[in-house]
């Protein structure tokens, strides 16, 4: 692929002492059910090969869609430009079990889906975490797909005659559902609240469905994959699970937090506060980590984070100088500079220094918060902003600027 000066793009594997591997479950074939991508802690497996960054080209047909701009013609240059790029991780590779994981469920943003951060979960699973980065069916990703039963009348035009099906799963076909704009004339809020709301029951349902997996319950993958998943039986920690998001997946990660408390902290990158109800700030109760980029923060959005601001529940806001909110995706590291800065999916600040940043205050708080005996104390200065790159709180003067 095209180089952007002296190193060539690509996305940076994890620095952490595990290798990464992933793979995909699906659990209940309908739209009601979970759909993840999991990146693990794997075995060495230097000969495993990596999966492909946009799974699908349907995927760049509802990225398309999301960026509202001719079908056709997009797919043609997302693939030019993006159809290669691979994920920093050792797809299906075997589970490495060493004592108990903690758990971290990621959602993703708006018109984005669950390839789309695989910098930032890769890097944390490299440190000695699980990741599931659920791909959500609210309408909100660009695209993402389910099963559904053929009809009895497809099959038996098929062949003719009534076919008794013994595995369910033979007669699924998949149904691809593409990002939902807001219609012209139609409320935003009453759409994104709806959506939150339906983000944060996905979240649990998978912590549920990993919880079932770890206490050795079988459940079905509905997608064709070699991964063992009885292999992590007993090699997650359900006591520290945290939610992590960006942008609507921030909002998903307060809702969340308000609903379930196994869930211990949470970390927003960059988090849109616009779908969430007033009325549950006062509910959340555990720590938050808010990582703000300089550029995509405004007053009122900034206003609604603060309403969680607490003198007895930890919460940490930093922000990241010179970066964007694309800065958190992993877009920012597979375009050039300067068609990055023009997109707005680069700011100033080099994309890994930024990602390091991010990834090393998370680890912190989530030490401090998951009672983790790991050495990612030494980034506590960052949660107080103490780095040349970072402000603590926020750059968005909030008093004078009108609401
Ligand atoms: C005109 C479209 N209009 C839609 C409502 C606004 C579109 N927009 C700004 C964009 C995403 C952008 C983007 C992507 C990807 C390329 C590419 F060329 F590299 F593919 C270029 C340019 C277009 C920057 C955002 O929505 C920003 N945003 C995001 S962006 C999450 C995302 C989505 C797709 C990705 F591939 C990567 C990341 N997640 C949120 O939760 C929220 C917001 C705003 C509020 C809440």
């Amino acid at each position: 692929m095209g180089n952007s000066g002296s190193n060539s793009l690509g996305i940076p594997r994890g620095k952490g002492p595990n290798q990464v591997g992933c793979t995909d479950l699906m659990v209940e074939h309908t739209v009601k059910g979970s759909f993840l991508r999991l990146y693990y802690p794997c075995v060495e497996s230097p000969d495993a090969e990596m999966p492909f960054w946009i799974p699908s080209k349907e995927y760049f047909t509802g990225l398309a869609d999301f960026m509202k701009i001719n079908r056709s013609l997009s797919e043609r240059i997302f693939t030019y430009l993006y159809g290669s790029f691979k994920i920093p991780a050792a797809i299906d590779a075997p589970f490495k079990p060493n004592g108990k994981y903690p758990l971290i469920i990621f959602s993703h943003g708006l018109g984005a889906f669950r390839t789309l951060y695989s910098a930032i979960c890769s890097e944390i699973a490299s440190q000695g975490f699980v990741v599931a980065a659920v791909e959500h069916r609210d309408e909100s990703a660009s695209a993402t797909f389910y099963f559904q039963e053929k009809s009895v009348t497809e099959e038996e035009n098929q062949q003719g005659t009534y076919k008794t099906t013994v595995a369910a799963e033979s007669n699924l076909e998949k149904v691809w559902m593409y990002y939902r704009p807001v219609e012209p004339g139609e409320r935003e809020f009453p759409l994104r609240n709806k959506q939150v709301k339906q983000r944060a029951d996905e979240c649990i349902k998978a912590l549920d469905i990993l919880t079932e997996i770890n206490s050795g319950i079988s459940v079905t993958n509905v997608l064709q994959s070699r991964f063992d998943w009885t292999t992590i039986e007993n090699s997650l920690d359900m006591c520290r699970t945290a939610i992590m998001g960006h942008s609507f997946g921030g909002a998903t990660v307060i809702e969340s937090l308000c609903k379930e408390f196994r869930f211990k902290c949470g970390i927003a990158l960059d988090s849109w506060m616009f779908p969430l109800d007033d009325e549950i700030f006062p509910r959340v109760k555990q720590p938050i980590l808010f990582i703000n980029s300089e550029r995509f923060q405004w007053a009122g959005n900034i206003i609604r984070m603060r309403k969680l601001d607490s003198s007895t529940i930890p919460r940490k806001m930093i922000t990241i100088r010179g970066t964007v909110h694309q800065s958190f995706p992993d877009f920012t590291f597979l375009t050039s500079h300067w068609i990055g800065k023009i997109l707005k999916l680069k700011g100033e600040l080099d994309p890994q220094v930024a990602l390091d940043l991010s990834n090393k205050a998370s680890l912190a708080f989530l030490q401090r918060h998951l009672s983790l005996e790991k050495d990612f104390s030494q980034w506590d200065p960052l949660l107080d902003g103490h780095d040349d790159h970072l402000i603590p709180g926020t750059n968005i003067n909030i008093l004078q600027s009108s609401i």
